[in-house]
């Protein structure tokens, strides 16, 4: 069921469009947050939502109805908003500001609720976890429990939707959590709507239904916060070039921002990796897939799947299995189209021996040779009698070999080939 539904919706100040032609419908129960870059019009959004700003064309429908035409009581029964500055100059104690929820029912009987709002009150204070702070003042108290005392004021009022504005934002990463974890509660617990303006994506993630990412006035793309947030939303949006890695599991992302290394078009460069260790080099690369290629990689591993989401050129093999010879051949077809080998941190066993052997091939073609990591290569050799260290020992005395510690050394020798 729609709750609030956005048509059209177009705000403008000083000819400026702050909102441009939302459509958007809520549906009941969901937790909803909204993201995106400073001024992209999230708190104008809230404010609509809850009737604090007239739209300039379109409208916003609370179980459809105009929500600047509706009884100003009914309004409040339905929507609480909770405010961005929680910082309220008064003396209450924190039992008055939580029944203040109950007044807009009738402002002028102050002191005189009715036993069935007594109770309310004092359902809304236990389910928020605020009893025994129920006669200290509001003032001294923290941001977390100030937070708390909010929501249960917005709990009292009964409404069945709550419009917050980064409820956490003046609270530390526990109060954050915790404030997040009581509102997914009220969520799931009373079916209540959540919609939350939130800075932080990784708690948006965690905690929503539904992510609507703002930018520029609009919403830019909405939907279960896997789709929404992805490295090219982030890089369009956020200007961030990232990687996003997702657990499935837990709704929890990691981003790491990615310094892309770019290269120029005529250099060609072909990749020695296996077992995961040629992942960072390959998204260094990101940009750049049509000069790449790698091999030889088994189905599954770590590698291949980053350089088939990479669309690059890649030598595969079943799991498992070792190099066969017509794969290797096709690596060496690959080794000789590129100017450029970078050897991973790989280890080696009988299975992969030749992908060494083809760094040894390139060296002694003249190729220019970067190896990622130092001349350390005992604890990488898992072969009998130490067959790979005596090829990697080899190709450690070609003349255009060179040791890439970190990133900003593999891009000093790229630049020198540009
Ligand atoms: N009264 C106003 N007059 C003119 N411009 C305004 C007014 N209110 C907001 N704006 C502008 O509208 C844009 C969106 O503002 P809004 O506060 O909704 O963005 P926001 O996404 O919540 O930003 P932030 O993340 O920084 O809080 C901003 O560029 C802001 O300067």
């Amino acid at each position: 069921m729609d709750v609030i539904t956005t048509k059209g919706l177009t705000v403008e100040k000083n000819n400026f469009k702050i909102l441009d032609n939302l459509n958007f419908n809520f549906k009941k129960g969901k937790f909803y947050s909204i993201i995106g870059p400073n001024g992209s019009g999230k708190t104008t959004l809230i404010k609509s939502l809850g009737g604090l700003i007239k739209p300039k064309k379109g409208e916003v429908l609370v179980y459809n109805e105009n929500i600047h035409l509706m009884d100003a009581k009914k309004r409040a029964g339905i929507i609480a908003i909770l405010p961005q500055n929680i910082h309220i100059d008064t003396n209450f104690t924190v039992k008055e500001i939580v029944e203040m929820g109950r007044y807009y029912k009738n402002p002028y009987i102050f002191q005189k609720l009715t036993k069935e709002d007594r109770d309310i009150v004092k359902w809304a204070m236990e389910q928020v976890k605020v009893e025994d702070l129920a006669n200290r003042q509001y003032n001294p108290l923290s941001g977390g429990e100030k937070q708390r005392v909010l929501l249960a004021r917005a709990l009292s009022q009964k409404a069945e939707i709550f419009l917050l504005d980064e409820p956490t934002a003046s609270l530390d990463i526990n109060y954050q959590l915790e404030i997040l974890k009581l509102l997914e509660e009220i969520n799931k617990n009373f079916c209540i709507t959540i919609i939350a303006v939130l800075h932080d994506l990784q708690l948006a993630a965690k905690f929503s239904d539904e992510i609507l990412l703002m930018n520029n006035g609009r919403i830019y793309k909405h939907g279960i916060p896997r789709e929404v947030i992805t490295k090219d939303t982030i890089k369009e949006v956020f200007k961030i070039t990232s990687n996003i890695y997702w657990d499935s599991f837990t709704n929890d992302f990691t981003i790491k921002a990615v310094d892309l290394l770019s290269i120029d078009n005529k250099l060609k460069i072909h990749v020695i990796a296996g077992g995961g260790s040629g992942v960072h080099i390959l998204e260094l690369f990101g940009g750049n897939s049509n000069n790449l290629s790698l091999g030889v990689v088994n189905r599954e591993d770590l590698d291949w799947k980053k350089g088939k989401e990479l669309g690059i050129k890649v030598v595969e093999i079943p799991p498992y299995s070792g190099i066969d010879l017509s794969s290797h051949q096709e690596n060496l077809r690959l080794i000789d189209e590129a100017n450029l080998v970078i050897l991973c941190n790989t280890p080696f066993g009988h299975g992969n021996i030749r992908n060494l052997e083809g760094v040894q091939y390139a060296v002694n073609q003249g190729k220019k040779i970067i190896i990622i990591g130092d001349k350390n290569f005992q604890h990488r050799d898992f072969t009998e009698n130490k067959v790979a260290l005596e090829i990697f020992n080899d190709i450690i005395k070609g003349q255009r070999v060179f040791f890439a510690r970190n990133v900003n050394e593999l891009r000093k020798y790229l630049e020198e080939e540009l």
